[in-house]
C-alpha cells in the first residue's frame, strides 16, 4: 500500500524542475486508473504562472495533483485551472452551485463559470497578483469533493465503471 504524503515541507523547487510524483488521494471509487498503467502528469514549475501571493512550491504540488485526477486541465497560459461538472438535474447541479458559492464568501475567491442545464463549467484564477494561487487550487479541491458528494455524473472515459447517463429535469 502506498502512503499518501504532504509535499515535503520546505521542499524548494527550481524553474523547470518536475514534481515529484506522489500517490493520489482522491476517495476509493473516484479513481480510474491504476498507479502501474498510467503515468503520473509531470507539470514543469514553468507551465504553471503562480500568484506572487502563493507559494509556488505547495500551488505547483496541489495543481499536480489535480491535473492527475484527470479533471482539471491548465488553461490561460498555466494562469487557470478549468474543468467541467455534470448533474443529473438542474436542481442538482444548483445545489452544487450554491456549496461553491458559500465557500467562496468564506474564501473571499470567485470563479470564472458558466452553467447550461445540468452541464457547469467552472475557471479558477486569481485576478490580484494575477496567476494561479492557493485559493484557487484549494476551490478546486473544493468543487471535486462537493461535486463528488453531490453525485456528479462521470462520463465513461472519465470513469471506468459509470454508464453514461442522459440528464433529467
Ligand atoms: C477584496 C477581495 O477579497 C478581492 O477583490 C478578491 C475577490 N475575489 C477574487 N477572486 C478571484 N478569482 N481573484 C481575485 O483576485 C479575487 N479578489
Amino acid at each position: 500500500m502506498l502512503s499518501v504524503s504532504k509535499p515535503v515541507v520546505g521542499m524548494t523547487l527550481r524553474p523547470g524542475d518536475l514534481y515529484p510524483w506522489r500517490p493520489l488521494s482522491a476517495p476509493a471509487g473516484r479513481r480510474r486508473r491504476t498507479f502501474a498503467t498510467t503515468p503520473p502528469a509531470r507539470l514543469k514549475s514553468s507551465e504553471l504562472k503562480v500568484s506572487s501571493n502563493s507559494d509556488a512550491s505547495r500551488v505547483l504540488a496541489e495543481a499536480t495533483q489535480l491535473l492527475d485526477d484527470g479533471h482539471w486541465r491548465l488553461c490561460d497560459q498555466g494562469e487557470g485551472l478549468e474543468r467541467e461538472f455534470r448533474f443529473k438535474t438542474f436542481k442538482a447541479t444548483w445545489d452544487f452551485m450554491n456549496d461553491v458559492a458559500a465557500e467562496c464568501k468564506a474564501q473571499r475567491h470567485h470563479p470564472e463559470w458558466t452553467n447550461v442545464f445540468t452541464r457547469t463549467h467552472i475557471k479558477w484564477t486569481t485576478h490580484s497578483p494575477k496567476g494561479l494561487s492557493a485559493k484557487d487550487t484549494h476551490m478546486a479541491q473544493f468543487c471535486d469533493d462537493v461535486a463528488t458528494r453531490r453525485g456528479e455524473l462521470l462520463s465513461a472515459s472519465q470513469d471506468g465503471d459509470a454508464a453514461p447517463e442522459t440528464p433529467k429535469v
